[in-house]
Formats: structure tokens, C-alpha cells, sequence
């Protein structure tokens, strides 16, 4: 296994996007093996590193790392992206959940038919703007530690939350009017050198996801 991890998933942003955004604000290089076939996919099986037969996968450290939450939570400890405090630890779980739950929520999005996607669509309105933009609005309001959402240096929440909002306005380009702590949070985020290197074109961010992609995944899947 090479020293610099490499992620084993599509050419597109699913369920890897945000293990690279941790990746990255991490400062830790990665290579990407971009699955096009369902022979690929059976390869892995046979090989017996997927754990549960599902990607994303990272080999990383000498480990097929496989469940997104165990990936992130591995890179962000290792890159001291967690607290050490138990209740800023809490306290940062609590809002990256909240964030994967709206994520989740906008997954399908691109995989949905016409009237399932706009009724998605309004339904990912409601719940960020109603739900879970004010909670991140008031922590950083309340926060006083430099503008993050807990404590007083950057996290994997903060780094998340950007990934969050930049999704979100990319399909609500208005949503953000109404939650300036958020819009400065935006701007100050994307400042921090290995976040701007990051969202520079050509990085390995990915764009929303376009028909190529959806029909790889569908055609590795079967589905
Ligand atoms: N809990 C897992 C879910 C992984 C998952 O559902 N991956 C999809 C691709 S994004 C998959 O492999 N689906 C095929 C299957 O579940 O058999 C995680 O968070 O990584």
C-alpha cells in the first residue's frame, strides 16, 4: 500500500465528497480510483476489502477503511480536527449529524425522477433554512471562540458545515440572505490556505453530479 491514501469510490461527489473536503482542509494528498465497471466492482468484492460490500472505501495507514462516519472520524482525529474535551467532542458530533442528516436528505437528489426531485427539493429548502441553518447561525453568534462552531480552533464540524453551505447554495442561491454569521463563516472558511487550495478549480473537489455519473453508478449497482 502507497503512503498516501487513496480512495477507492466514483468520479463524483456521493458519499466520498465530504471525506475529501476532510482530507483536505487536513492537509493529507490522496489519489482517487474511480470505479466505471461492475467487473471493477466485483474485483473488489473478490478481494475482499470492501467489509460490507459498500463504498466509499480509503486505503489509508495500512487499512481498507470502509462506513463513512468511521473514515471521517479517523482522518479528523488523526489531523486534530476533534476536540480532546468530551463535551466539545459531544458537542461536535451532535452538529456534523445534523448536517449528514440534510445531506442525506440531498444525496438521491440527482437520481430521483422529475417529481420526486422538486418534491426533494423543497423538502431540503424547508429543513435548511427552518432547521439546520439556525442552529449553525446561533452557535457561531453564541461562539465568541474565533468563529468556529465549537471551541476555538477549526473542526471537523466547521469544515463539513462548509462543504454544507456551499451545496446548498449551489441549489438555493438566495439561502443564506437571512444568516449573516453563517455568510461570514463562508468567507472566512474559504480563506484557510488548505480550504482555498481545495476550492480552486482542478482540485480534487467534485461538481454536482451530471448524468455520466449517475448512470456509472446505476450501471455498477444494477440499479
Ligand atoms: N453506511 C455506509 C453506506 C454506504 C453505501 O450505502 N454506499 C453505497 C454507495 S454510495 C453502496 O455501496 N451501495 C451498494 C450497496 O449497499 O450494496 C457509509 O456511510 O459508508
Amino acid at each position: 500500500m502507497s503512503s498516501k491514501a487513496k480512495l477507492v469510490y466514483f468520479n463524483g461527489r456521493g458519499r466520498m465528497e465530504s471525506i475529501r473536503w476532510v482530507l483536505a482542509a487536513a492537509g493529507i494528498e490522496f489519489e482517487e480510483e474511480f470505479l466505471k465497471t461492475k467487473d471493477e466492482y466485483q474485483k473488489l468484492l473478490k478481494d475482499g476489502v470492501l467489509l460490507y460490500e459498500q463504498l466509499p472505501m480509503v486505503e489509508m495507514d495500512g487499512m481498507h477503511l470502509v462506513q463513512t462516519r468511521a473514515i471521517i472520524n479517523y482522518v479528523a482525529d488523526k489531523a486534530g480536527l476533534q476536540p480532546r474535551d468530551a463535551r466539545q467532542r459531544a458537542h461536535v458530533d451532535m452538529y456534523v449529524e445534523g448536517m449528514r442528516d440534510l445531506g442525506e436528505l440531498m444525496l438521491p437528489l440527482a437520481f430521483l425522477k422529475p417529481e420526486e426531485f422538486e418534491q426533494r427539493l423543497k423538502q431540503v429548502e424547508d429543513k435548511a433554512s427552518k432547521r439546520y441553518l439556525p442552529v449553525y447561525e446561533k452557535a457561531l453568534g453564541d461562539g465568541g471562540g474565533g468563529g468556529f462552531l465549537v471551541g476555538t480552533s477549526l473542526t471537523v464540524a466547521d469544515v463539513l458545515l462548509l462543504e454544507l453551505l456551499l451545496a446548498l447554495e449551489e441549489r438555493f442561491p438566495k439561502l443564506l440572505s437571512g444568516f449573516p454569521h453563517l455568510q461570514d463563516f463562508k468567507g472566512r472558511l474559504s480563506q484557510e490556505p488548505n480550504i482555498k487550495r481545495f476550492l480552486q478549480p482542478g482540485s480534487q473537489r467534485k461538481a454536482m453530479p451530471d448524468q455520466v455519473y449517475v448512470d456509472t453508478v446505476r450501471s455498477v449497482y444494477n440499479i
